[in-house]
């Protein structure tokens, strides 16, 4: 599953890499690799193979959950369209509260002691998904973790994910994307160093000198 999600985001070109004109990340991160997973949405085999596999890795790991609540916006899509395989009710977080109508950050029903899950289509520092687990939690919801299509598995993620005690599982992840990109010659040699060398530290920027 790992490798067949990989070799779909390669293939429908929703990888983008871009060495020597690095991409800037919500984090403010400076990348040379840019994961689009809206594209998803364009490609109906694709956007079903995934929604299978965030139904699945929710049937099995958060077998309790009693509603999805998507990030907006990469994450609505996803939400709902694994909602409506699970039978499940859904949402979304908005990045902050609207300033008319009824002010919503949270749209959709919640309730008080809710289980909810999060479904974010990427994680890079993982800043953007944990805002909507607070805003759940505010809003007095149980959120009992988050899937998401892909993670750069990067340390800043883990340690903010550990610090809030949110679990998250992904149908793949920046190893396995390498791997299947070196695999089918989607990467040259000298892209892989730079991909290598900004991995070992996202924040040192020394790696656009490799
Ligand atoms: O793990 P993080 O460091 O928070 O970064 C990942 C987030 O960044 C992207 O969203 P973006 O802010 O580009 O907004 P969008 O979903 O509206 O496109 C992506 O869809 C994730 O939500
Ligand atoms: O961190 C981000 O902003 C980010 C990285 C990435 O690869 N793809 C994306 O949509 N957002």
């Amino acid at each position: 599953m790992e490798k067949q999600i990989a070799k779909d985001l390669l293939d429908i070109q929703a990888v983008f890499l871009r060495p020597s004109n690095p991409f800037t990340w919500a984090s403010g991160i400076k990348s040379p690799i840019y994961c689009d997973n809206r594209l998803t949405l364009s490609y109906p085999k694709v956007r079903k193979d995934i929604e299978n596999g965030l139904a699945k890795l929710i049937q099995n790991h958060y077998p309790e959950c009693e509603c999805l609540m998507g990030t907006a916006t990469a994450g609505i899509a996803h939400a709902a369209l694994a909602a409506e395989i699970l039978e499940l009710p859904m949402g979304y977080v908005r990045g902050g509260a609207k300033s008319h109508g009824r002010n919503n950050r949270i749209e959709g029903l919640v309730k008080p002691g809710m289980k909810v899950v999060v479904v974010e289509d990427l994680i890079s520092t993982g800043g953007s998904s944990l805002e909507c687990v607070d805003a759940l939690q505010e809003a007095g919801c149980e959120v009992i973790g988050m899937v998401a299509i892909f993670t750069y598995g990067l340390p800043k993620a883990t340690e903010n994910f550990a610090a809030k005690d949110c679990s998250f599982y992904t149908l793949t992840n920046y190893e396995t994307l390498i791997d299947v990109a070196v695999e089918n010659n989607y990467i040259k040699e000298s892209e892989l160093e730079k991909l290598k060398a900004w991995k070992k530290n996202p924040s040192d920027e020394s790696w656009m000198q490799k």
